[in-house]
C-alpha cells in the first residue's frame, strides 16, 4: 500500500496508509472498530476504487491479475456463500473459474476439517463451519499470499487454536499472511509484526517484540509488610518509590536484582518482586488511546 486513501463522503476512512506485507511472517492488522481495516482489504482487492494512492499484489493491482486466487487468497466475509448451495460446490465453480483442477476441492476441504460435511448446504453450516469454508476459498489456488478479515470472530477455542496454528505454518511455507482483529489479544501469539491503524490513518508498522519493549517501563513492584523500611531504603541507595496498593511499593530507577540485594543487606522482609511487562493489549490501547471512537468515559 501507498499513500493509500478512500473518502466515504465527509469520512476518511483510509487516509495516506502505507505498509507492505512480506513474504514468511504473520502480519497483523489491528485498530479499533470502524479504523478502516475492512476498507483497506477491500482496495487491496479491487473491490473498492482508492480515491488516491495504491494497493498492489505483488507489484500488479489484483484486478489485472490473471487467475487471481493463485496470487492472492482471501477470506473477507464468510457468510457471503448462497445458503443452499453444497460447501464443496461453492469451492468447485471457484475453482473452475481459475482453471484449477477438481481434486483441489476435496484437499483443501481436508485441509479445515470439513471433508465429512463438504456435500452438506452451506445453509445449516454453523458460524465456525462457515469460517472454515471461507479459508478454504482462500487456500484453493495454493497463492503466495493470504488475507484474513477477523478469521476467529465466532470460534470456539479450539477453533481458534486451530486458525492460529494454520497461520504459522502458511507463513513458515514462506507466504505473505495479512490477519485482521479489532483484538490485540486473539494475534497476541499468532503475529510476528504488527500494522496498527486508528481513524484510517497508520499508528505503527512495528514488530511485535519492540512494541512490547516500548510499552513496557522499568517498573518493579515489590511486596512487602515493612513499605516504610523499604521505601525509605530504596529512595537513599537513588531509586524512585511511590506507595502501591496496600503492602505494595511501586519503585522506579533500579534494576530487580539490585533491589533484592538492598532489601536483604538492610533486612527488610519481602515476598514478592514483580518487573512490570506491558501486556500487548496494554500497549494496543496506548497507541490507540486517541484514535477510538467510542470508548467510554470511565
Ligand atoms: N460503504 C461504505 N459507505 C460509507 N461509509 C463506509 C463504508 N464502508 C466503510 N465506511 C466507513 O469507513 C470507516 C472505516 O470502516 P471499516 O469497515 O473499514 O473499519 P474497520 O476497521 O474494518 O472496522 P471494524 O473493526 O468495526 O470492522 C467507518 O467510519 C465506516 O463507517
Amino acid at each position: 500500500m501507498r499513500g493509500l486513501r478512500k473518502r466515504y463522503g465527509a469520512a476518511l476512512a483510509v487516509d495516506d496508509l502505507t505498509f507492505t506485507v512480506p513474504p514468511g511472517r504473520v502480519t497483523g492488522f489491528v485498530g479499533p472498530n470502524g479504523a478502516g481495516k475492512s476498507t483497506t482489504l477491500r482496495l487491496i482487492l479491487g473491490l473498492d476504487r482508492p480515491d488516491g494512492g495504491t494497493a498492489l499484489v505483488g507489484g500488479r493491482p489484483y484486478r489485472s491479475l490473471r487467475r487471481p486466487i493463485t496470487h492472492l487468497g482471501a477470506m473477507l466475509d464468510a457468510s457471503a456463500v448462497h445458503p443452499s448451495r453444497k460447501a464443496s460446490d461453492h469451492l468447485l465453480w471457484m475453482a473452475h473459474a481459475a482453471g484449477l483442477k477438481k481434486a483441489r476441492v476435496a484437499e483443501v476441504l481436508e485441509q479445515v476439517g470439513l471433508s465429512s460435511v463438504g456435500r452438506r448446504a452451506v445453509g445449516g453450516y454453523s458460524l465456525g463451519m462457515r469460517q472454515r469454508l471461507g479459508i478454504a476459498a482462500a487456500l484453493l489456488g495454493d497463492p503466495p499470499m493470504l488475507i484474513f478479515d477477523e478469521p476467529v470472530n465466532g470460534l470456539d477455542p479450539d477453533g481458534v487454536r486451530w486458525i492460529r496454528i494454520l497461520l504459522r505454518s502458511l507463513a513458515a511455507e514462506g507466504r505473505a499472511v495479512l490477519v485482521s482483529s479489532h483484538l490485540m489479544s486473539e494475534l497476541e501469539d499468532t503475529a510476528d509484526h504488527l500494522v496498527v491503524i486508528g481513524r484510517g490513518r497508520l499508528i505503527a508498522d512495528t514488530d511485535v517484540r519492540s512494541l512490547l519493549a516500548a510499552a513496557s517501563d522499568d517498573r518493579v513492584v515489590v511486596r512487602t509488610t515493612h513499605r516504610q523500611e523499604a521505601m525509605t531504603s530504596l529512595s537513599r541507595a537513588g531509586a524512585t518509590v511511590a506507595a502501591g496498593e496496600s503492602g505494595q511499593v511501586t519503585v522506579a530507577g533500579l534494576p530487580a536484582e539490585r533491589i533484592a540485594a538492598l532489601l536483604t543487606s538492610d533486612g527488610i522482609p519481602f515476598t514478592g518482586l514483580n518487573e512490570h511487562r506491558a501486556s500487548l493489549e496494554e500497549a494496543y490501547m496506548d497507541l490507540t488511546r486517541d484514535a477510538v471512537d467510542y470508548r467510554e468515559r470511565t
